[in-house]
C-alpha cells in the first residue's frame, strides 16, 4: 500500500502527460494514420487462423485460481508475456499505456484523439476455477479444437473475453485505426476469487487518478437460447444489476463426550435441523421488483397466446407468474435471495460427542434485500440461540444501472448487437445471479453493464465452472467482430435529444 502512494503522484503526472500528447505522436496515432473513418469489422483468412490460435493458446497456461491464498502465479506471470508477444501493436503502441497491477493484473490506458470524451472500460479476467481431467472430452488445458469446438477452462469464462478485446484492438490497430474516445482495458487475474488482488486494485488506482467512466462492460451475461420453455428465439440479456453475496457460517458447540452415553442432541443434530429448516424456508418471492419486470415485458410479445397476455398484464398475473418462475433453479435464482448449504464440517472420531460443528451457507441477495435483512430472516428461521451465526463475508446487491435511450452503455451494446447479430431481435435488461469483478467499480460509473457477445444454451451454462467448456471458433470470431465494431461505435455515439414532454 506504502508504494502504490508513492508511485502514484508519478503515475498520474505520466497520464496527465500521455492524455495531453496526442498531436505529435508517431505510430497508429500519427497525422498519417487513418483517424476515426470507420473500418469494416472483414478479417482475411490468415487473420482467423492467428485468432483462434491465439486463443488456443491463452487456454494451455493454467492460470488456476485455488484460494484467496493459492493461485497458480507462475502461470499468471507466463500469461502476462504471452500477451505481450500474442499482439505486439497493442502492446508497443505510443496510444497505449500498460501497467501491471496488483503484481498479474493488466490495464490497458487507451488514448483518444478526443480527450474531452468521457472514457469507457472493457473488463474481462484470465484466471480459471481448477479443472481435473476427470470427465473432459479433451484435457481441460490443452485448447485443442474437435468439430469446430475450441475446447478447455476458461474458453467462456474469461479468457474469450481477455483474448477478443486484445484482438479487436490489436486488429484495429494494424488498420491504423486511432480511437477517439479514451477507453481503459482492464483484465483481471483473481476475478474467481474476488477480485480485491486485481480488479479491486485497478478501480482504487483509477480513483486516484479521480478518472470517472461513462460505462463499463464485463463478462456475467450472453445471448441465451433454449433458457425459456416455448421461446425458442435467441435473445440477448445485458444485466444491468448484479445480486449481492453472503456467506454465513453456522457453528454450534457442545462439550465433548464418550459416545456410549450421548445427550439428547449433539452439535451435529442441532446444526442439522438449522440448515434443513433454512433449506426448505426459501427466502421471500421479491418477483415484481427489480428490473425482471421490464425484462418479461419486452420479452412478452415473442410468445404465443396466453402467455403474451400474461406477461403483458404482470399488474394481473403476478402470482401466477412468480410462482412459475420459482419451479426452476435459474428462473428462481431471480424471483429471491437463494439458499445453498455448501459446507458442513463436524465430528473428530467415532465414539467421541462432537465438540464443534459447522455449515456454510452461501445466498445470493435479490437487488430488492440487503444483507442486513437476510440476516435477520435467517436469525427467525433458525430461531434457536445454540447456533451462532458469522458473517465471513458479505456485500450489497448492484445498484440497476440505466437502460433507456439515453444510457449511452446499453444503448451502444444494443446497437452493436443489432449490426453483428441481426438474427437476435430481442434486447432485454436483466439480474446477474452470479457475481463479477464490476463490483469493485461502482464508485467509478453509474454503467455498470454485463454482457458476452456469445451465443448460449443451459448445457454451454453447466460447462462453466463444470466439465467440457468450450466455445465455437465462429463464436469466437463474432466476440472479435463485436468488440471490432463496438469501439468504433463508442466513438461515433451521439446522445439522443430527450423527447420533449407536453404540459
Ligand atoms: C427470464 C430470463 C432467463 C435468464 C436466464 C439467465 C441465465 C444465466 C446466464 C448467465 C449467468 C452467468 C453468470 C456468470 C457470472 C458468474 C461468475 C462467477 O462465477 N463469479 C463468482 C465470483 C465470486 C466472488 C468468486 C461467483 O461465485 O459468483
Ligand atoms: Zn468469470
Ligand atoms: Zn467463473
Amino acid at each position: 500500500m506504502a508504494e502504490l502512494l508513492v508511485i502514484l503522484p508519478t503515475r498520474a503526472a505520466v497520464l496527465l502527460l500521455f492524455f495531453a500528447t496526442v498531436s505529435g505522436s508517431t505510430g497508429p496515432g500519427s497525422r498519417e494514420s487513418r483517424g476515426s473513418s470507420r473500418i469494416p469489422s472483414q478479417f482475411s483468412e490468415e487473420e482467423r487462423v492467428a485468432m483462434k490460435e491465439a486463443l488456443k493458446g491463452a487456454i494451455r497456461i493454467p492460470t488456476v485460481s485455488f484460494s484467496h491464498e493459492e493461485s497458480n502465479t507462475t502461470a499468471l506471470a507466463e500469461f502476462g508475456e504471452y500477451i505481450r508477444k500474442a499482439f505486439p501493436t497493442v502492446f508497443h503502441s505510443n496510444l497505449i499505456q500498460h501497467e501491471v497491477v496488483g503484481k498479474y493484473s493488466h490495464l490497458l490506458t487507451v488514448r483518444g484523439s478526443d480527450p474531452s470524451l468521457q472514457p469507457y472500460m472493457l473488463m474481462a479476467h484470465f484466471d480459471v476455477v481448477p479443472a481435473s481431467e476427470e470427465g473432459w472430452e479433451v484435457p481441460p488445458f490443452s485448447g485443442l479444437e474437435q468439430n469446430g469446438f475450441i475446447h478447455g477452462r476458461g474458453a467462456l469464462d474469461n479468457k474469450n473475453s481477455v483474448m477478443a478485446v486484445l484482438q479487436a484492438l490489436e486488429l484495429l490497430l494494424i488498420r491504423k485505426y486511432s480511437p477517439k474516445r479514451p477507453f481503459f482495458i482492464a483484465l483481471g487475474h483473481d476475478e474467481e476469487v474476488s477480485g480485491t488482488k486485481g480488479a479491486q486494485q485497478i478501480s482504487a488506482l483509477l480513483q486516484t487518478r479521480g478518472v470517472q467512466l461513462a460505462f463499463l462492460v464485463d463478462e456475467g451475461s450472453f445471448i441465451l437460447e433454449d433458457f425459456i420453455p416455448n421461446l425458442k428465439k435467441p435473445f440477448a440479456m445485458i444485466s444491468v444489476t448484479e445480486k449481492g453475496a453472503l456467506d454465513l457460517m453456522l457453528q454450534v458447540n457442545m462439550t465433548p463426550g464418550h459416545s456410549s452415553a450421548p445427550p439428547k442432541e449433539t452439535s451435529i443434530g442441532i446444526l442439522s435441523a438449522a440448515v434443513s429448516r433454512l433449506e426448505q424456508t426459501p427466502m421471500p418471492n421479491m418477483f415484481g421488483n427489480g428490473p425482471l419486470k421490464k425484462t418479461l415485458k419486452l420479452l412478452a410479445n415473442e410468445f404465443s397466446f396466453p402467455t403474451n397476455i400474461i406477461l403483458g398484464n404482470l399488474w394481473l398475473f403476478r402470482p401466477i407468474v412468480s410462482r412459475v418462475m420459482e419451479r426452476n433453479p435459474i428462473t428462481n435464482a431471480l424471483v429471491r435471495t437463494t439458499t445453498a448449504l455448501t459446507m458442513f464440517n463436524a465430528g473428530i472420531k467415532v465414539n467421541v460427542i462432537p465438540p464443534l460443528a459447522q455449515a456454510t451457507v452461501n445466498f445470493r441477495i435479490h437487488p430488492s434485500q440487503t444483507v442486513h435483512e437476510v440476516v435477520e430472516l435467517v436469525q427467525n428461521i433458525v430461531a434457536d440461540d445454540r447456533v451462532q451465526l458469522h458473517v465471513l463475508r458479505s456485500f450489497e446487491p448492484l445498484p440497476v444501472s440505466p437502460s433507456d435511450d439515453q444510457a449511452m452503455g446499453y444503448q451502444l451494446l444494443q446497437q452493436t448487437i443489432q449490426s453483428v447479430f441481426p438474427e437476435v431481435k430481442i434486447i432485454v435488461p436483466g439480474i446477474c445471479i452470479g457475481n463479477t469483478d464490476t463490483r469493485h467499480y461502482v464508485n467509478l460509473t453509474n454503467g455498470l453493464y454485463r454482457f458476452n457477445p456469445v451465443f448460449l444454451k443451459p448445457q454451454d451454462f453447466s460447462s462453466v465452472h463444470g466439465i467440457n467448456e468450450k466455445i465455437s471458433v465462429e463464436s469466437y470470431q463474432n466476440q472479435v467482430k463485436f468488440i471490432f465494431e463496438l469501439i468504433q461505435n463508442a466513438d461515433t455515439y451521439s446522445k439522443p435529444v430527450p423527447h420533449q414532454h407536453e404540459l
